[in-house]
């Protein structure tokens, strides 16, 4: 369970990117967040992950609460959460293989991990993370030999690796074809289900996000706007969410659909 309580983000530079977010979600749960560019996406992920520390508020996971972490919290704070990122953040000239073993770093003592020394047990792991998403053929392949959507793919099984109850993934189709796309998010949508990991992942794809969440939260102006199991989102909540043209979320005003909102 991730419970966010009374989340605000103020950037030194003055720009309040959060304001008093409050959410629960649940374990298992696929949520994509939408919202436009600067809304405080990124932002409310990184927060989820302590990369990034709220002005006031507080986030909790599975009971740890984020930022208040000693040491041994830290670390398992770190396992239990998965980031997948808009630029992959490959070791480009490490071995794909290499690549996803680094997922394994939080539970490797650190004179190994100084080594590059990982067990038997945990390359094995890294090799079946790699099958999970279809590239153990690649597995000695440098990184950067791959294409976008292979190394986004290399980026989930780095995050699968470390066996995470959460999965955050902050815009991972931006630098990818529509093809590609797609197969990141059925990879995801596959996690999700069959190892019941909770995913988050922030979209611009209004229509992806329609297809493979199950809740959907909107954001604008760094607050939380909608909130709603996607069955019940329509062409007006997600008009509001962008422009903020329909005065409020409704679930009245027709189902959401593919070509009526490609055309709106
Ligand atoms: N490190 C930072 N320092 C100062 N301002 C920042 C920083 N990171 C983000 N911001 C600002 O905070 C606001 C929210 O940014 P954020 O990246 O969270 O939005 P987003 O919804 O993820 O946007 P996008 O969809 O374009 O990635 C924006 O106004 C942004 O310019």
């Amino acid at each position: 369970m991730i419970r966010i309580t009374g989340l605000y983000k103020e950037y030194p530079n003055g720009v309040q990117a959060l304001c008093d977010v409050n959410l629960e979600i649940g374990n298992g749960e696929f949520v994509v967040l939408l919202g436009p560019s600067g809304a405080g996406k990124s932002t409310l992920l990184r927060c989820i992950n302590g990369l990034v520390r709220p002005t006031a508020g507080q986030v909790e996971v599975n009971g740890v609460q984020v930022g208040a972490e000693n040491g041994s919290n830290l670390r398992k704070l770190r396992r239990q959460i998965g980031m997948i990122f808009q630029q992959f953040n490959l070791v480009k000239r490490l071995r794909v293989l290499d690549n996803v073993l680094c997922g394994r770093l939080a539970y490797t003592p650190l004179w190994s991990s100084c080594f590059r020394f990982f067990s038997r047990r945990d390359v094995e792991l890294a090799k079946s993370c790699l099958e999970r998403v279809g590239l153990i053929d690649k597995a000695y392949q440098r990184a950067d030999q791959l294409s976008g959507g292979q190394q986004q793919r290399v980026g989930i099984a780095r995050a699968l690796v470390q066996q995470p109850a959460v999965l955050l993934a902050d815009e991972p189709l931006a630098s990818l074809d529509p093809r590609s796309s797609r197969t990141v998010m059925e990879t995801l949508r596959e996690i999700n289900c069959q190892d019941h990991i909770t995913v988050i992942v922030s979209l611009h794809d209004v229509d992806l996000a329609m297809e493979f969440a199950r809740r959907v939260v909107g954001i604008r102006e760094g607050s939380v706007i909608m909130d709603k199991p996607v069955s019940q989102v329509t062409r007006k909540d997600l008009e509001y969410v962008y422009d903020g043209m329909a005065t409020e979320p409704s679930i009245n005003s027709g189902t959401y659909g593919r070509t009526e909102y490609a055309h709106a």
